[in-house]
């Protein structure tokens, strides 16, 4: 049987909610076969950030070379940086038959819909808006005017969500990351179900 294209998974969710902890929770248990596509970004690196590993950093001109060269899959403005999906790692990854995954905000998230509808959409939803804040403030990483800018980007966000295809609550880290491998499990499992009937209507068996 031909080999399925690998499925193009979309974390989003609003700042502070957790995706880079989930994130590297999931890319850290044995025998994931997700591959993380790296974003790039204009924003300056965070103490212990390693270019190539968690974002490629970019200048703002080398960034708005690449859109208009057509080297992103899609691109956002948040908050004063620009952030984007390189697009031929995602190709040339899910034509291999290896899922890739992308953890970006709901703009990006949209332009992906628009490109490809194939995608299999997830969002990652706080508890409260409350526990956002208190995360956002206990991470430590932002001044507290960009943090204010974070949580009111938030509110919009999460005005988003209906339109996901599975929303999980980051309760507890490992409970969201079981969910969603259960969430792209069942996704692999419905791709084939198609597949196979499609074959077999080909075949003149339904
Ligand atoms: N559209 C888009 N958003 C991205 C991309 N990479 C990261 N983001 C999102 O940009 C937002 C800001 O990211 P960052 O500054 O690293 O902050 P953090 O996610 O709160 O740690 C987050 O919602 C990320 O998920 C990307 O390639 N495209
Ligand atoms: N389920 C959780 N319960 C409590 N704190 C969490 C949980 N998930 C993440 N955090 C904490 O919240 C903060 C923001 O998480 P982070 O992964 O950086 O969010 P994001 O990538 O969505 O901006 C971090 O300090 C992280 O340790």
């Amino acid at each position: 049987m031909r080999r399925e294209k690998g499925i193009l998974i979309v974390l989003s969710g609003p700042s502070g909610v957790g995706k880079g902890t989930v994130r590297k929770e999931l890319f850290s248990e044995p025998g994931t076969n997700y591959e993380y596509s790296i974003s790039m970004t204009t924003r300056l690196p965070r103490e212990g950030e390693v270019d190539g590993i968690d974002y490629f950093f970019k200048k703002k001109e080398d960034f708005e070379e690449l859109i208009e060269q057509g080297r992103l899959l899609e691109y956002a403005a948040y908050v004063g940086n620009y952030y984007g999906t390189p697009i031929d790692y995602v190709n040339e990854t899910l034509n291999s038959g290896r899922d890739v995954f992308l953890e970006i905000e709901v703009q990006g998230a949209a332009l992906v819909r628009e490109k490809a509808p194939n995608a299999l959409f997830i969002f990652l939803a706080p508890p409260s808006l409350s526990e956002l804040e208190q995360r956002l403030i206990g991470r430590g990483t932002e001044t507290e005017d960009v943090i204010n800018s974070r949580i009111q980007a938030a509110r919009q966000e999460l005005e988003m969500m209906h339109l996901y295809d599975y929303v999980v609550e980051n309760d507890e880290v490992a409970k969201a990351c079981g969910k969603i491998n259960a969430i792209v499990a069942a996704e692999h499992c419905r791709r084939e179900r198609v597949e196979k009937r499609y074959l077999a209507m080909l075949e003149g068996e339904v």
